[in-house]
């Protein structure tokens, strides 16, 4: 069992002269190495809650717990260190090289001058960006979604236990801001970090959240798998949400290992294999392609832990069917 990284007790936020809570009630358990993404319409309090977290704002009401302690009795300097922070902006500091923004705080942390290059060098390779060609340029020297990996190089610098990320990839194009999502999902799978990933696009959500926390005006609607509120929608709100993702779209967010079907522990099946994270859009291409009528599903390591069934796509399929008519 993974321990439990956040939690939030009963958390309730109301800003100074307001009227209304940002955030009321709010209970939830993130378990250590999660990918949570929080999705909601503006002003919903996403970033709120995010903030809360690392306590650039302090909850009204209620407790946050990290590995069980309140976290308002941790060191502030201390605790930060152990949370990365990206947001859209990026920030990078603009008369500093790649490296000294990336060394930042492992230069406060007074690391030795070779641990922190190579660290530098280890995060640059991690993020897909060659060392040698871009440790020494300037940020105006990085277009848009190069800066936006150095800012997640920079957040996991210190080797932080839980990153926040504020729609990190929402002034990015297209194209590219896929690219970041898929490096991201593999960062987190390698590296097993808790993330926090703030987000209005529904896509963005089910894409990389093993859970979604969907939010509406300050409290929590739905907290589950893709899978889990795609097919069973809490509420009339969730359901108007994803109603906007035709059946295509989901096809291409939910994963092989959200649908998966048991298998035998001995598989000696030659059916063509697919990892956990592959999109039941690309098993139903190969369904169609190849005539075939199942795969296999296999996690690395692992083997074979699972198959599915020309029979169990559709069934699948035909719950988006049934909350999109
Ligand atoms: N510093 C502040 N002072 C007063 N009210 C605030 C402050 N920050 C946010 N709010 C209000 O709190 C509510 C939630 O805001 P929040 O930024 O958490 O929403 P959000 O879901 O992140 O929205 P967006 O997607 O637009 O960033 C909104 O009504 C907002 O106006």
């Amino acid at each position: 069992m993974a321990r439990t990284a956040i939690e939030f007790r009963n958390v309730s936020k109301q800003y100074a002269n307001t009227s209304q809570y940002a955030v009321a009630g709010v209970n939830m358990r993130i378990s250590e190495g999660s990918f949570i993404t929080i999705l909601g319409t503006s002003g919903s309090g996403k970033t709120t809650l995010l903030k809360m977290v690392n306590r650039i704002y302090e909850a009204t009401s209620g407790e946050i717990l990290y590995f069980g302690e309140h976290i308002k009795n941790l060191k502030l300097e201390e605790y930060r260190r152990k949370i990365g922070y990206v947001i859209q902006q990026v920030g990078l500091f603009p008369h500093m090289t790649v490296e000294e923004n990336i060394g930042t705080i492992p230069q406060i942390l007074r690391w030795d001058t070779e641990t922190i290059a190579n660290r530098v060098d280890a995060l640059l390779e991690l993020v897909c960006l060659s060392p040698r060609d871009f440790k020494k340029r300037y940020p105006r020297q990085l277009s848009g979604g190069q800066q936006q990996r150095v800012g997640l190089a920079r957040a996991m610098a210190a080797d932080p236990d839980i990153m926040l990320m504020d729609e990190p990839f929402g002034a990015i194009d297209a194209i590219t801001r896929q690219n970041l999502q898929e490096k991201l999902i593999r960062i987190q799978r390698k590296l097993n970090k808790t993330i926090l990933f703030v987000t209005h696009d529904v896509s963005e959500a089910f894409k990389l959240g093993d859970k979604v926390v969907i939010m509406h005006e300050g409290t929590i609607q739905q907290f589950d798998t893709p899978y889990g509120i795609i097919s069973k929608p809490a509420n009339e709100y969730v359901a108007r949400l994803i109603a906007t993702q035709d059946i295509v779209q989901r096809l291409k967010v939910l994963k092989a290992h959200s649908v998966m079907l048991p298998v035998d522990t001995q598989v000696s099946d030659r059916a063509f294999r697919v990892g956990t994270e592959e999109s039941l859009h690309n098993i139903l291409t190969y369904f169609l392609e190849h005539e075939q009528n199942h795969v296999l599903v296999e996690d690395g390591g692992r083997g074979v832990v699972g198959k599915i069934t020309w029979e169990q796509l559709k069934v699948s399929t035909r719950q988006g069917k049934i909350l999109s008519a």
